[in-house]
């Protein structure tokens, strides 16, 4: 059965405040729709790990620094209500515009410091519309944990970040990425892609694990570095933003897999921006 549709915060507070009189554990897991197999293992783990589950879809103008881009985002709710039904989540919460951000809305939350790079740096006020759009779901859902996906590792730390500095209290958790048998990351903009596109995308992948191999040899990232972005381009992305390599915990840049270390990339293809990220084995 399709989970009910609540397109109103009086509506979503009836059933919340129901559920915490009732001491049960919820939790929510917030999207921008068009859901795929990422999402929904997201549902599946809160699914397990909660006593009531609330999917959010709202596709947040605030944080398109691309207005092109947020008029081709994809909107498919009919059909997300029906990918949600076999994990038994107990509400989709599709808020109207104004329930975020009502006539006269004027604040933000902005996180320091883990926004400057990747993509703080190339998407200019992205992470203000995230950091304010995800602690309004938070207060909105009373949500005891949230669930989000290391695709977006960044946004994790963020968001994670912001949590604690305003004392929301909810637990952040993060999810592994799922990918297509191709390696690429499910993501919904991987629709706007051509079969050639799918193809140059799932290189993405590929360079960066080969790139995280070599690191965990010992080898220094700079020169790999050049070759995989040379590579990314000889694989037909029109353009790559940055490859790098970053501490898993802060986010600063390393020249070798000493620490806990990340691979991160951004690349263009199709007129589609596509991000990855993976763990880099210790050197
Ligand atoms: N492949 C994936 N594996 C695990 N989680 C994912 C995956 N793709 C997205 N998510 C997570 O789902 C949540 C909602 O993401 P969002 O709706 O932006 O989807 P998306 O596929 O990342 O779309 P896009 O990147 O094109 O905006 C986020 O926490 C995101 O990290
Ligand atoms: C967390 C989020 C739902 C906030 O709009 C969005 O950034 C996303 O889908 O990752
Ligand atoms: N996947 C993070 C949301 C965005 O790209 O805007």
């Amino acid at each position: 059965m399709t989970a009910p549709i609540l397109r109103r915060l009086a509506d979503l507070r009836a059933k919340t405040s129901q559920w915490r009189r009732a001491g049960e554990v919820i939790g929510v897991v917030p999207t921008m729709g068009a859901l795929h197999q990422g999402h929904l293992s997201l549902a599946e783990t809160a699914r397990a790990d909660c006593d009531r589950v609330i999917v959010t879809i709202f596709v947040n103008p605030k944080q398109f620094n691309n207005p092109e881009d947020l008029e081709k985002y994809p909107r498919t709710e009919a059909e997300d209500a029906i990918k949600l039904a076999p994990y038994g989540v107990d509400v989709i919460y599709v808020p109207e515009p104004e329930e975020v951000y009502p006539a006269g809305f004027a604040s933000t939350v902005s996180v320091a410091g883990l926004t400057d790079v990747m993509e703080g740096e190339f998407r200019p006020g992205h992470f203000d519309g995230v950091a304010t759009v995800v602690a309004k779901l938070f207060l909105q859902t009373s949500a005891d944990r949230a669930y989000f996906g290391e695709k977006d590792y960044q946004q994790l730390m963020v968001v994670r970040r912001m949590a604690r500095d305003l004392d929301i209290p909810i637990e952040v958790i993060g999810c592994p990425t799922v990918r297509e048998p191709s390696g690429l990351a499910m993501s919904s903009r991987n629709l706007r892609l051509s079969p050639e596109g799918l193809q140059v995308g799932a290189r993405m992948n590929a360079v960066m694990r080969d790139v995280a191999e070599a690191l965990g040899r010992g080898a220094a990232f700079e020169a790999l570095a050049r070759k995989a972005m040379d590579d990314l381009r000889l694989a037909g992305f029109s353009e790559v933003e940055y490859l790098d390599l970053r501490c898993a915990e802060t986010l600063e840049p390393l020249t070798g897999a000493t620490r806990p270390a990340r691979l991160f990339a951004a690349a263009w293809v199709d007129g589609v921006r596509l991000i990855d990220n993976i763990e880099v084995p210790p050197a």
